[in-house]
């Protein structure tokens, strides 16, 4: 659950009272995600979220999260808006946070995305790397290659608390992956969580994409990996390559891929597996008993790590013969 922050009824309504978005008629608080605190409002206007940024986003990232959602918006990208305040401002603060009132999306995500709806999300994200092309401002990615070493000086001492031999297995690849990741792939705005939680579906159509509060500046093909490992493995860790294949074409019908991005893929998909092993074990071991949240499993990440490992072509992730050359 993500609530870390509860509001009261007054303070909220002082909230509102600075934009033009209606009477609070109803408000509850959004099990779902991690990183913030999200509530369902419903004024007489129309339902909104509320979102109160919690202490692991910075403050200063703000400006480029909320800009991006109204810049991709602008470009015809499904997605949230943040709504103005009455002085023009994105941002306000409720209970000692930053908080950001944000359009309502409908849709659900889906709990057993099929091969077409991998079809639909490799477009998607396509589009919105497009759409991202002339947004002003830059975020670098503090969880690519350059930041995934602190993170893992944090657990490495209790890695084996998981796994037996983990501490061994994660500091060679840690390295392999620190000589080799690529320098100069095609670089631009990535939403780098594109995971199914957020990536609503109505009517079996893709109907938006939420969460950019990891977007940032990277390579392009990094999110596609990002994609492929969230999507495409089955409950039993099986790398389904219909669904890769899927998600690939749909990626290539809006923005093919380079020769170089294509045989940096197996590699890329080797990184974000450890990026999201890395997170997901430091929140393991970090987290208190009893905190509101629910912890995500860290071996998830550890078993496609491996698969990728095993990779000898990106022919493996379902790229069809002569692609991306
Ligand atoms: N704009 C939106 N429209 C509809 N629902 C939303 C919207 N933003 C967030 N939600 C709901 O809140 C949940 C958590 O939001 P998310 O941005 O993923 O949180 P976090 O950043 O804390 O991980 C989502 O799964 C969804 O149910
Ligand atoms: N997608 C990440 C965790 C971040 O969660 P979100 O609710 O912000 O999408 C993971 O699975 O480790």
């Amino acid at each position: 659950m993500a609530v870390y922050t509860d509001i009261t009824e007054d303070e909220l309504k002082a909230f509102l009272a600075e934009y033009d978005a209606g009477n609070l008629m109803s408000y509850k608080g959004i099990a779902e995600g991690v990183e913030n605190s999200n509530f369902l409002l419903h004024t007489d206007k129309a339902p909104y979220i509320l979102t109160l940024y919690e202490k692991r986003v910075d403050r200063n990232d703000l400006p480029f999260f909320l800009g991006l959602m109204q810049h991709l918006a602008d470009r015809g990208l499904s997605c949230p808006l943040p709504v103005a305040r009455k002085d023009g401002a994105q941002l306000g603060e409720l209970a000692g946070r930053p908080a950001a009132l944000i359009s309502f999306l409908e849709g659900m995500w889906l709990r057993k995305p099929e091969a077409r709806h991998c079809r639909d999300v490799g477009e998607a994200l396509a589009r919105m790397h497009l759409a991202g092309e002339g947004f002003a401002l830059k975020r670098r990615n503090a969880l690519s290659v350059s930041g995934w070493r602190p993170l893992w000086d944090r657990s490495e001492d209790r890695a084996d608390e998981v796994e037996t031999g983990l501490k061994a297995e994660i500091a060679t690849e840690l390295a392999h992956l620190e000589a080799h990741w690529p320098q100069d792939l095609p670089a631009g705005v990535i939403h780098a969580d594109l995971f199914p939680d957020n990536v609503f579906f109505l009517d079996d159509k893709l109907s938006g994409l939420i969460d950019f509060y990891f977007a940032c500046n990277d390579f392009l093909a990094y999110d596609l990996s990002i994609c492929l490992n969230a999507w495409c493995f089955e409950k039993d860790w099986s790398y389904n390559i219909t669904k890769g294949m899927a998600m690939i074409e749909g990626y290539q019908s809006v923005r093919p891929l380079s020769a170089a991005e294509t045989q940096a893929l197996p590699l890329l998909c080797r990184g974000s597996a450890m990026r999201f092993f890395l997170t997901r074990l430091y929140d393991w071991l970090m987290t208190p008993p009893g905190a509101m949240v629910t912890k995500k499993d860290p071996l998830e990440y550890l078993r496609k790590l491996r698969f990728h490992q095993a990779v000898v072509s990106p022919a493996e992730y379902g790229l069809m013969a002569g692609e991306g050359a």
